[in-house]
């Protein structure tokens, strides 16, 4: 597999390069040179394979023989070993939820898979792999885990203070071992544009063997795209096989994601981008404008994104073709109020317990179905576990929610952070330590 920039179409670099540089240079981000179609007949068939069957399908059509079939079957099964159920809440309404993995969020795909690869490729390495992550809430939990008690590799996460739950915070902040937090006095595009900066330092990337785990890097976006053909494969078992997707989307890896299944053959109708107040895609399918602006506050905080990295890829990907993306992709965004509304209507209607970030995928399916009647199945995406999000529901609706296994434990332990103000060289002397 070979890879150019989106600034760079001549530049050509290998897999294994493009997982540890991150970034290009050039400040823009990896993409294939080539996006492999899968065949008619297996997407015909998919109904018949497993989750992990067709997550190897779709990595070895991607990866090919940059890591060895048996070893990336035995990576990708180590990788994806937990569920992504669609449930049907309605005749054509379905959820396809992706948080059954360690850290409750569907940032385990990404994770899990990134952290073996990169294992795989650093077999021979003596030098300490230092993994920059910057998080709104559920990449860092899930780095960590992926990464927590690998020898030879150092995870730094930055979080914005104040701006994520309290369990996303306790997932972050607690491990130890080669986990550290940085408690950064910003928001979530502070910590994004730290480490950034951090890739094009020419000291930093001379001193330190230096690698990012955020869907900035390739190695996370792949993965992603598993769960679309899984959603896929559940309902043509069901004998449907006309969809819509609608994502929770802030830095837009996910939809992102789903878009590159869409363009290996994954027949989707329709994509639905759901935002928070953070509106900046909605707005520029809209007016044709990008203008991204300062993030704001939300009780869907992972999603409290102003200016998401991901968003050029989609570009590309659609040739920096407006209409195109406008034919494939639409957006709503929706306020805390509504958020707060449709987490108690899907309570009440649907017996569901939803969290934030889902609560606002199901209202963009909605809006859309509304707009765009037809007899597909409209798939909303669940990309947390309710119980990462105890302020966003009363109490009563909060005890009902089963607690995932070890959800308690972190409770206990103790936070340990760094403190720092959005001060680059701060965040240097700190790596450099
Ligand atoms: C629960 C949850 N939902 C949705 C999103 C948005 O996903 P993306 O940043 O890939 O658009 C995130 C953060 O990534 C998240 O943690
Ligand atoms: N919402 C994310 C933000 C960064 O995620 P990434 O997928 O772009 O790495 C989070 O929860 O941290």
């Amino acid at each position: 597999m070979k890879l150019y920039s989106t600034h760079n179409k001549d530049l050509s670099v290998s897999f294994q390069e493009a997982v540890f540089n991150s970034l290009p240079a050039d400040k823009g981000l990896y993409m294939p040179e080539e996006i492999p179609r899968l065949e008619p007949f297996f997407i015909a068939h998919i109904a018949q394979y497993s989750l992990q069957e067709i997550a190897l399908k779709v990595a070895q059509a991607f990866i090919g023989n940059d890591i060895p079939a048996a070893d990336l079957k035995a990576l990708v099964e180590d990788a994806i070993n937990f569920e992504a159920p669609v449930k049907f809440l309605s005749k054509d309404t379905a959820v396809l939820e992706l948080f059954h993995g360690p850290s409750y969020a569907f940032k385990d795909f990404g994770a899990r898979f990134m952290s073996r690869v990169m294992g795989y490729f650093s077999k021979e390495e003596t030098d300490l792999l230092e993994v920059l992550v910057a998080t709104s809430g559920d990449t860092g939990g899930a780095v960590a885990l992926g990464f927590l008690g690998v020898e030879g590799t150092r995870v730094t996460i930055l979080y914005p203070k104040g701006k994520v739950s309290k369990v996303q915070e306790q997932q972050l902040t607690t491990h130890g071992q080669n986990i550290r937090a940085i408690e950064v006095d910003g928001t979530f595009d502070d910590c994004q544009a730290l480490v950034k900066q951090a890739f094009n330092d020419e000291e930093l990337s001379k001193k330190l063997r230096l690698t990012s785990a955020n869907s900035i890097n390739i190695a996370r976006l792949i993965p992603q795209t598993f769960y679309y053909f899984w959603a896929y494969a559940q309902l043509k078992s069901q004998g449907i096989s006309e969809l819509v997707f609608t994502v929770p989307s802030g830095n837009f890896g996910n939809i992102g994601a789903g878009l590159l299944a869409y363009k290996m053959g994954l027949p989707v109708n329709k994509f639905v981008a759901a935002t928070n107040l953070n509106d900046t895609v909605p707005r520029y399918l809209v007016s044709g404008s990008y203008e991204p602006k300062p993030s704001v506050q939300t009780l869907a905080n992972a999603m409290d994104v102003g200016n998401p990295s991901n968003w050029v890829r989609i570009q590309d990907l659609f040739d920096q073709d407006l209409s195109e993306i406008q034919g494939m992709v639409s957006a709503y965004s929706y306020d805390d109020e509504q958020t707060r509304e449709a987490i108690d209507r899907l309570y009440k209607d649907f017996n569901y317990i939803a969290c934030p970030h889902t609560a606002i995928a199901w209202l963009a399916s909605q809006a859309y179905k509304k707009e765009h009647a037809g007899r597909y199945a409209s798939v909303f995406l669940s990309t947390a576990h309710p119980c990462k999000f105890p302020d966003a529901f009363p109490a009563e609706v909060f005890a009902e929610i089963t607690l995932p296994e070890g959800a308690q434990d972190y409770a206990t332990q103790e936070k340990q952070a760094t403190a720092m103000a959005v001060d680059f060289e701060a965040f240097k002397s700190f790596l450099l330590a």
